[in-house]
């Protein structure tokens, strides 16, 4: 049995809420997700407006702070992240030091755990001091990245380019060039919308972390091992490998069918909140199909329409996020590993606001359980 398929669950009593499905714990003003009328918003905002009109700069600091920043607020912020994103050679080092083999997504948790090992001020939970952390975070996150994916191409890193804004600079650190701007747009909104959806599994990760006082670095490591699961965040790479194991449109409909009969989970498909299709899915579809058009992507636009159209059909269960993201990013020239990391350089900014805002008002996460083991019995010497 392979670890997507489902297994047998024990009964249990209907008081329990499997998987917290439904259950409010707490308020947060970050994000509001309404399945019913299909929106998602950032401080109040749509996500779909901040993807056309902003960079991924200045969500950030509306995540953070609450308000988008006006001109002079932004060009200070730009400086402060642009500063702050050469990784010193330690971390260059510990990076190249770790198998080139491992999951870039243990390179990526390695390294925040590392930022927090060599931070003096690790255990200052202040706002200020926290504010500080998850922009070194932010900034540095993209140059580990792709210093880990040119050593796995035998080629030597690019430093990161004060000029160039942080979708730009990041692609320039990976290809060495800057892309047309269509391809950076559609990149940066996949940052923007991948940047923050309230109470999610990695997200709450972070929050039960900061919920018992622990650093901001432990939280965001944590998140990073939540999101990596093909449940969540990994489920961008699975679309990939599943599109490219169905190789031909004309192959897409019988895989999928073949797929439903063995009563597999389709990656990329399915939502806990959204059950009439994820919000964020036509801004990034439309993305998609636009890097589709400047890369020689149709077939992979076709496979996309085949499997969305006969899933809906099926099932009735529509794409999530991760469904264009996948090709979009193997058409942008990423490997198929780097996209739960690439995930993870956008969540940095909501992990940080969630837990900068946990701690604002702060109560230890910690449910109660219902046993259901053996009875107590006594130990015989
Ligand atoms: C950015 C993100 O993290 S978005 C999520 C990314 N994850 C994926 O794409 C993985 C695939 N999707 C899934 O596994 C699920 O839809 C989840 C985990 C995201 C949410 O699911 P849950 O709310 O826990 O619902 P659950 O898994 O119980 O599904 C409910 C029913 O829909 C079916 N279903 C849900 N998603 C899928 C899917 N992707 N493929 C096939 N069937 C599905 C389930 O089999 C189940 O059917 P049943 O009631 O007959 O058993
Ligand atoms: O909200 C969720 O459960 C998963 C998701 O879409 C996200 O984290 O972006």
């Amino acid at each position: 049995m392979t670890q997507l398929e489902h297994r047998t669950a024990p009964a249990v009593s209907p008081a329990i809420a499997k998987g917290l499905a439904g259950v409010v714990v707490d308020t947060t003003a970050i994000s509001k997700v309404v399945p019913e009328t299909n929106t998602l918003t950032y401080r109040g905002y749509p996500v779909q407006d901040l993807a056309v009109h902003c960079s991924f700069e200045q969500v950030a600091y509306l995540l953070w702070s609450g308000e988008l920043p006006n001109p002079d607020e932004v060009a200070r912020f730009v400086e402060r992240e642009r500063a702050a994103r050469r990784a010193d050679r330690s971390l260059i080092g510990l990076v190249t030091k770790l198998p080139e083999n491992c999951h870039p997504m243990d390179v990526v948790r390695t390294a925040i755990s590392y930022l927090g090992a060599e931070d003096p001020e690790e255990d200052d939970n202040s706002p200020t001091a926290d504010h500080a952390k998850a922009l070194r975070m932010m900034a540095v996150l993209p140059t580990v990245i792709a210093v880990d994916h040119r050593r796995r191409h035998g080629l030597d890193p690019i430093p990161p380019c004060p000029d160039l804004g942080f979708a730009e600079n990041f692609l320039h650190m990976c290809f060495g060039e800057v892309p047309e701007p269509e391809i950076v747009r559609a990149f940066e909104m996949s940052l923007i919308l991948y940047a923050e959806h309230s109470f999610n599994a990695s997200t709450f990760t972070a929050r039960v972390v900061t919920s018992t006082l622990s650093d901001i670095y432990s939280a965001v490591t944590a998140a990073i091992g939540a999101l990596k699961g093909p449940l969540h965040g990994g489920a961008n790479e699975a679309v990939m490998h599943d599109m490219l194991a169905i190789g031909d449109p004309e192959n897409a409909e019988r895989w999928l069918r073949d797929k439903l009969s063995r009563k597999e989970k389709v990656m990329g498909f399915g939502h806990r909140v959204y059950k009439d299709g994820d919000s964020r899915v036509p801004t990034m579809r439309d993305a998609f199909f636009a890097v589709a058009d400047r890369t020689d992507g149709e077939k992979w636009v076709q496979i996309y329409r085949i499997l969305e159209d006969t899933m809906y059909e099926a099932t009735g269960i529509k794409p999530n996020l991760d469904f264009p993201t996948g090709p979009a990013y193997y058409l942008m020239g990423f490997d198929i590993e780097m996209f739960t990391p690439i995930f993870v350089m956008a969540r940095i900014t909501g992990w940080t606001a969630h837990v900068i805002e946990q701690l604002e008002s702060n109560a230890l996460i910690r449910p109660l359980s219902e046993y259901n083991g053996v009875p107590q019995r006594t130990v015989r010497s």
